[in-house]
């Protein structure tokens, strides 16, 4: 879909998060400008594992934007600039569950043996609904 490499050491391993009826992922970017280019979380792809839950919703406040998953969704992003640095739009929250409960994959995709065109292909914001 990218192009990106994502096993390793290209990217981290994905990382399921669980919330229950409550819980929440505070607001936060997945990079950070201090990390050695060649280290840093270049993008994320998040996976929405289901979608029998009330809230939950992904959102990215700069860019007004709420996305209310449905099970099978994937979300890409890129968290770098064109010139490398973090990408401010890209601050996010997952909101709190109002009931039942929410699964997701994470894959934090790096820079690490990234290679061609894909690597240097900032900026597009993906969002894939399947069917
Ligand atoms: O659960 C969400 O909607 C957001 C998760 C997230 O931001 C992350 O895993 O980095
Ligand atoms: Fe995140």
């Amino acid at each position: 879909l990218s192009g990106l490499k994502v096993t390793e050491p290209s990217a981290e391993k994905m990382s399921i998060t669980h919330y229950e009826t409550g819980g929440f992922y505070t607001t936060h970017y997945d990079s950070e400008d201090d990390t050695p280019a060649f280290r840093r979380r270049l993008g994320t792809f998040l996976l929405y594992l289901n979608g029998n839950y009330r809230g939950g919703n992904t959102v990215f406040p700069h860019l007004q934007l709420a996305i209310t998953p449905q099970q099978g969704d994937g979300l890409v992003f890129y968290s770098h600039k064109t010139n490398s640095r973090l990408d401010e739009l890209t601050l996010h929250t997952g909101c709190p569950i109002k009931e039942g409960d929410k699964w997701i994959g994470s894959l934090w995709i790096r820079n690490t043996t990234q290679h061609g065109p894909a690597a240097t292909c900032f900026g597009d914001q993906l969002y894939v609904r399947p069917g």
